[in-house]
């Protein structure tokens, strides 16, 4: 999403490079990530903007094809573990941690055409070997590592939408060349929960002990408000989190798929052998991630049928839809993502319910934030009163649940810069600084200054206060 240098020093053509070169129509603006921010080349710069800001550690991905251009059989890209380490002494030395994602949405583009990319069990090995190639090479500094983000969302919009590489999927969710939505979505996820435990183990058995870091995984997490007060909407929220958050956080703390999924899915969802039971079970993640943004209201789709057509049906094999209105009403205040609202309550709910459900096991909030359009005025992105009022809000509900107990490590925003927002292109931004594309200038916005004088512990509620009287 940042660094561009698409085929430099030895990076082999990853998923998305593919996909975007290929399908430019499947992606808002037709761009694609070649340049991006040119964060591979302006990193420096970055690392200072990140210190500016006074955070102590800092989320970023490895992309795969730049370590393993073509995989295990095509050996390592020095060159590539070169930048990662420049990296991450330049954060070392500003006294900001590393905390690293091994699998953000993007693999080595042969592992597509070599294994059917997610949907063939060969990849697990791949993914093994690749995890402990970053282990040994930047275990030593880095102490924080996720082996997948959001793993739920990225099977749903690939195998059920169609809208992220391999763009497979079916109807009546999409038309696809191949593909099928109902069934393709969970085998990815199994090889991706059988990747996940795999490196787990990997690491605990032979790095855990000299390196001392831990190991965890992201997760996408709405927050879903029922529709109505009827026992059908209320059951409707609880499974639509089951098929969202419990999908992948059972299997890894349980062993096992949660039951609402065999029961609506049968034949459709594989099966854990006992061997694999044990390995999952054996190799609990040491922190769970949440990326946060919005909740939604869901309606129940068994007692009386819906049209699954309708928005994107993300939500469809759980049979609940999701919309962003009650009566003609929003549930919150929208922003420039599609069925994203500013709704800061969610944000506590989200907490408890994973603290609760997952025995306190340590949380983070590994991505949360606010998006504008592209489009808006130069003045209207840098004076981001909106975003200010979003994080203030969300903030102070994350402070409310870890008040009442909640196990919570850390916070990350995204992001600090603008970037290369997938299918969606440069039509929108995530930044707390700007970026100009014609001239990878980075200007902060408000939001940015809010951030860094919230963090330096000066009064941000008094500042908000103002800025809501002021907009
Ligand atoms: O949450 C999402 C994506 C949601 C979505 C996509 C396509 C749809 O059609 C609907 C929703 O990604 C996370 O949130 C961020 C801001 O989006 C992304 O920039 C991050 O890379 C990702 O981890």
């Amino acid at each position: 999403q940042i660094e561009g240098a698409y085929l430099e020093d030895g990076k082999g053509l990853s998923n998305w490079d593919f996909f975007t070169h290929t399908n430019s129509r499947g992606i808002d603006d037709g761009r694609n990530g070649d340049v991006a921010d040119d964060h591979y080349h302006r990193y420096m710069e970055d690392v200072e903007i990140i210190h500016s800001l006074g955070v102590d550690s800092y989320r970023f991905s490895i992309s795969w094809a730049r370590i393993l251009p073509r995989g295990r059989l095509g050996g390592v890209n020095s060159a590539g573990i070169a930048f990662y380490d420049c990296l991450i002494a330049a954060l070392v030395k500003k006294g900001i941690e590393p905390f690293v994602t091994l699998h953000h949405f993007d693999l080595p583009h042969e592992m597509e055409t070599r294994y059917g990319g997610w949907l063939g069990a060969g990849i697990r090995e791949e993914f093994d070997y690749y995890a402990d190639v970053c282990f040994k090479a930047f275990g030593d500094r880095v102490k924080y590592w996720t082996t997948f983000n959001e793993p739920n969302l990225f099977t749903r919009l690939a195998y059920v939408l169609g809208k992220y590489p391999p763009a497979r999927c079916s109807a009546p969710f999409g038309t696809c060349e191949s593909g099928n939505s109902h069934r393709e979505p969970y085998v990815a996820a199994h090889n991706m929960l059988l990747s996940h435990a795999a490196a787990v183990h990997n690491y605990k058995k032979n790095y855990q002990a000299t390196q001392g870091g831990s190991i965890g995984i992201v997760i996408a997490m709405k927050w879903y408000e029922p529709l109505t007060n009827t026992t059908e909407d209320i059951l409707a929220a609880r499974r639509a989190l089951s098929f969202e958050v419990d999908w992948f956080l059972e299997p890894i703390f349980f062993g096992d798929y949660p039951r609402e999924m065999h029961k609506l899915l049968s034949s459709n969802l594989p099966k854990f052998t006992s061997e694999e039971k044990s390995l999952l079970q054996k190799n609990k993640a040491d922190f769970i991630g949440i990326n946060h943004y919005t909740t939604i209201y869901v309606k129940d789709c068994i007692s009386s049928p819906c049209d699954l057509k309708a928005y994107e049906a993300y939500e469809a094999n759980a049979l609940v839809l999701a919309t962003g209105e009650r009566d003609g009403v929003a549930i919150g205040r929208p922003t420039a993502f599609d069925g994203y609202y500013d709704v800061p309550e969610g944000m506590e709910q989200i907490v408890k319910y994973v603290n609760q459900r997952y025995k306190n096991t340590p949380l983070y909030v590994t991505e949360n934030g606010y998006s504008q359009h592209s489009n808006d005025t130069m003045d209207k992105l840098i004076n981001d009163v909106e975003r200010v009022n979003y994080l203030h809000g969300y903030l102070t509900c994350l402070s409310s649940a870890v008040r009442k107990g909640a196990n919570v490590r850390g916070y990350f925003v995204w992001s600090i810069i603008d970037n290369f927002e997938w299918t969606f292109g440069f039509t929108v931004r995530f930044g707390l600084y700007h970026v100009d594309y014609g001239t990878q200038k980075r200007t902060p916005k408000m939001s940015a200054k809010w951030y860094r004088d919230f963090l330096m512990g000066s009064r941000p509620t008094d500042q908000v206060q103002m800025l809501r009287a002021d907009s």
